[in-house]
Order: C-alpha cells, then structure tokens, then sequence
C-alpha cells in the first residue's frame, strides 16, 4: 500500500523536510539526479535536450537536470518560457550556477528545430491556475513537435489532485514525479497527459500524521500477500455461503457472471435467487450454484426470508430489474434484520436512488458498487461533476453514508467511511465490457465476506484483482475483443 499525496500534502512534506534541516536546494539536486538517471536507464536520445522551464522549483528541476546532462556529456538547451522577475529563490540559485556550465540559456520564440527530447519543468504541484497566453503557445509548441517528452513530477497544466486540464497541458511519454505518486497522474485525462509514470523518491519522509485528513491509497502486488492462506481443514461452510439476488424475467448474465465470481473467488458456496425463467440457463451456466427462483405473480417474502437465514453474505443487485417485484426484493431484504456482509449493485442501487425512503432502512455496514451514471442518480451531481471530481465525491458519499462506496470508473475509487480512499492503478480498457461490473461485484462479496479484518479493505483488494484480471486477458484476447466471462478465467491467479 502506498499513499498518494496530495499537492498541498507534498508542499507539507518538503518544508517540513527543509526544516528538519536537509536544505530545499539539496532535495532540488537528488530530483534532477533521479530525472537524469531516469533518462539514461530508458535510454533517451540525450545528445540535445531542450528543457523548458518556468520561474518556480519545477523549474529549478529543470535547470538543474541541464546542469546534470551536460556534467555527464551530454547536450542541454534551456528555454527559458518564465518572466526572470517571478522566479523562486532556488530558481534563480540554479539559473546563476547554470551561468558556470556549458548550458545554452534562449529566451523568446520557442526553438523546436534541432533536439532529440523535451524535459517539460514549466509547473509542477505548483500550478494554480488555467495554463494561458505565452505557456499555454509553448505547450502548444511542445505537443506539436513530435520529440519525445519526459514530465518533471507532473505534465504541465495537468491538475495535480484532479487530473483535469487546467486550459492546456503537456502531453509527456514518461513523468517522473517525486516522493509519491499524485491523482492527477493517474486519473483521466491527467493519466493520458503523464505518459508511463515513474515514482522516485529524493528523502523526503512521508509521515503518519500527514496521512491524517481524507489520506488517498494505492494497492500493488504486495498487497496480495495480506490474504490469509486458504484453510486445509475447512469445508464448503467455512468459506462462506453468498447470496446472489440477481437477474430478472429479461436479464439472466449478470446473475450468472456475478455468482460465478463469487465462487470463483473462494466462496464455498453460492446460491442465486433469482426469477424462474432463469432457472435451466443458470443450471446449465454453473451447476456448482444453487438456485433459489421465484415467479413475478407467485413471489412471497418468505422465500428471501428463508435463503437470508441460509446466507453469510449477500449480493443484491445485478441485472435485478427496477420494476415492483425487485422493488419487494429490496425492502424485504432491507426490512429482514439483515446485519451481515451486504454489496448493493446495479439496479438495487438505481431502485434505492428513485425510492430515497429505503435508503433509511440501511443501518448496517454495506459496500456499494456504482458505475458514474448510477452514482448520479443517487447524489446531486451530473456524470461530468463526478467524472471531475472522482476521490471527492467518493468519500464524501462514503463519510455521509457510512457505506463503502466503491465509484467505478477506468480509474475505481474506494472509499470508507474513515476517511480514507484507495485508488486503483491496475486494469485496462479490456473492462469496459458489459458484465465486468458483475464480475466485480461477485469478487467483492466473497472477499468482503472472507477477510473482514485485513490491514487494507478487501473491496480496494478486489478491485485491485479485477483489474489484473482486465490486464491478462487483454494480453491473452485483446482489450476489444476480452469479455466479462474471460475475466473469470483468471482469478485464480492472485488467489
Ligand atoms: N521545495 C522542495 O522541497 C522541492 C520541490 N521540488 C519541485 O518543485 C515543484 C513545486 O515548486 P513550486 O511550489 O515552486 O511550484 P511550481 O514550480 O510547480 O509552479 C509555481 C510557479 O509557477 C507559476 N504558476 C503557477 N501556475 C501558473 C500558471 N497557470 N500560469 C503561469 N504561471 C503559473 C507560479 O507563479 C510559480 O512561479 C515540484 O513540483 C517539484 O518539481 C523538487 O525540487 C523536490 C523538492
Ligand atoms: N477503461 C477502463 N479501464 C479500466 N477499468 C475499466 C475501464 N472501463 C471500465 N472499467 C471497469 O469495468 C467495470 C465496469 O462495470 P460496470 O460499468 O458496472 O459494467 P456492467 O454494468 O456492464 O457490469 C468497472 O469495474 C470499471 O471500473
Ligand atoms: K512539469
């Protein structure tokens, strides 16, 4: 697990460094170091680099990764893009010891002719405000120039928390950004502008206490080796049995694509409740699933009732329907007592945002699953909104509802009512296929339910496999050509 901070967190964390006594200038230093050595191990053309610079420590970065270049040989051209009057302290440290080295310094129109790679330092954490008139033509020029470019801590006038486009911003094949990862390099469009994304540390500590307001996670690989071994001496009631209230008279995939997830991530067993027309194409689907079914005219309460008793775990959600019998499913699964592991997807969650009354029914912990257009129909805000503003919008759902909220997006934000929030960093376009939210959900629940007490949250966990499980079967069927039911094939992988 490792923290991702946020720009003023970072400002925090480098004059507290400062202050500890190691000075800004010497941190300055081990981040030109690491970008030149980031430049050489990927082995840049580095025999004429343009580096352009603005007037804050970005660009005394900049200037320094010049200096840098031409020690160990190479050819190194600063432009000069800012306005001398505005630069920081170390700015103009660095622009004076430039004068000693065999740097060329141009100021003025912005030469494109003649180099072989483009360090981008214009802003860093820094940049406040839309990116206009003389930068915003020189990020222009920069874009339309076809070299490579290679981003100092973020792609110019991309936002750092956000990953929005503040008027223009550099679009870079490499950002190597310091201490931690930022959101806005890898939520979208922020993660499209950064390129690959190298994190490097140059000394400066990231301490708790800093974590201590909405701190924003990342999981990795290492985060899988949290997950308890499997039990030898367990049997199938061991590892759990899930209830999956899904599909409906129409829609009969996202019931079966759901529960085999949930099986496929280690529940020991799985029954889907569900309508009775679904009844032969789920028992030849996965005949490892138990079937609970009912019908539209003959649905009773007492059925759910009975398969509740049954459950440690339920999933309600998927293709379930918005119409009155899932409307009954809802409130008697909400009105039951209920208190175990819940995951709310789909269209339970669309019933809960048209009929705001039964959202006061849930005074137990509940993960919930919604896609942007479903997160909208629940909060006040359009798709656009939340697209902008994906971390915030998860945990204040999270700290108002006291629900895991897991917003599902190319990029998934986890949050908890804690405070804190995971992004994930692993999948790919292969999920963007219908039924992959299924799939997800099933994986969740059986997670959930399995690995309550785990030192980060198994739905973060979760959403971590989903993604790696995009990655492979990208690698194995292509990202187009992938669906959600090749996702399953993978699972067992990190399990
Ligand atoms: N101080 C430290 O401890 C360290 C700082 N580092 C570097 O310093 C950067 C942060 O430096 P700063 O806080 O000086 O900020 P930046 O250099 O990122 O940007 C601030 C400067 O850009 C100007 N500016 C901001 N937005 C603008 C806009 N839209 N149009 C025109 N001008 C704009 C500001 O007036 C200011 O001069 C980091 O991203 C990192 O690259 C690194 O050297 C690591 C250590
Ligand atoms: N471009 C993408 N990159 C990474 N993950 C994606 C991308 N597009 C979609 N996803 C993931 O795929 C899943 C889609 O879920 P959802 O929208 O609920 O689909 P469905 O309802 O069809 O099952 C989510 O987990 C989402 O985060
Ligand atoms: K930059």
């Amino acid at each position: 697990m490792e923290p991702i901070l946020r720009a003023d967190q970072h400002k925090e964390a480098d004059i507290r460094t400062s202050e500890n006594g190691i000075p800004s200038l010497v941190l300055m230093e081990r981040a030109a170091l690491a970008v030149v050595d980031v430049l050489e191990e990927e082995e840049f053309d580095l025999s004429d680099v343009l580096v352009i610079c603005g007037t804050g420590n970005n660009a005394g970065d900049g200037a320094a990764i010049a200096r840098i270049l031409t020690e160990r040989g190479y050819g190194a051209t600063v432009f000069a893009a800012g306005d001398e009057k505005k630069y920081s302290e170390q700015m103009k440290t660095q622009m004076m010891v430039l004068t000693h080295y065999p740097v060329k310094v141009l100021r003025g129109d912005f030469p494109v002719e003649g180099y072989t790679l483009i360090v981008d330092a214009l802003f860093g954490i820094g940049m406040h405000r839309p990116v206009t008139g003389n930068y915003a033509e020189v990020i222009e020029a920069v874009n339309d120039s076809d070299l490579p470019v290679v981003a100092v801590d973020m792609p110019s006038g991309i936002h750092t928390d956000t990953g929005a486009v503040c008027g223009v911003a550099v679009r870079a094949d490499l950002t190597v950004t310091f201490t931690t990862g930022k959101a806005g390099l890898y939520l979208y469009p922020g993660a499209a502008y950064a390129g690959r994304v190298l994190v490097r540390k140059i000394g400066i500590p990231v301490e708790k206490d800093m974590l201590r307001e909405c701190p924003l996670f990342s999981l990795d690989e290492t985060d899988l080796k949290l997950l308890p071994a499997r039990n030898e001496s367990g049997n199938k009631g061991t590892f759990g049995k899930v209830l999956v209230i899904a599909g409906s008279e129409e829609i009969c995939g996202a019931a079966y694509l759901s529960a085999a997830a949930a099986l496929k991530s280690g529940a020991g067993m799985v029954k889907i409740y569900t309508d009775e027309k679904n009844r032969t194409a789920l028992a030849t689907l996965l005949p490892e699933a138990l079937l609970s079914v009912y019908t539209s005219k003959g649905w009773k309460p007492e059925s759910l009732l009975e398969n509740l008793k049954w459950a440690d775990a339920v999933l309600i959600g998927p293709g379930l329907g918005t119409g009155e019998i899932s409307k009954k499913i809802l409130t008697t699964f909400l009105k039951s007592g209920w208190k175990k592991t819940t995951v709310i997807d789909a269209d339970a969650l669309n019933i809960l945002a048209r009929h705001e009354e039964l959202i006061s029914l849930i005074d137990f912990p509940v993960t919930i699953t919604p896609h942007l257009m479903e997160m909208s129909r629940l909060c006040d805000y359009s798709v656009e909104e939340i697209k902008k503003e994906l971390v915030y919008v998860a945990s204040k759902a999270a700290e108002e509802s006291g629900a895991c909220v897991v917003l599902k997006d190319a990029r998934t934000v986890v949050a908890l009512p804690d405070g804190r929030s995971f992004l994930n960093l692993s999948g790919c376009s292969a999920l963007s296929t219908a039924g992959s939210g299924d799939v997800l959900a099933g994986m969740i629940t059986t997670l959930t339910m399995q690995h309550p007490d785990l030192p980060v949250p198994p739905q973060a966990l979760a959403v971590y496999i989903h993604g790696k499980c995009g990655e492979l079967a990208a690698e194995k069927y292509s990202a187009a050509s992938a669906t959600a039911g090749d996702l399953l094939e993978f699972i067992h992988r990190f399990l």
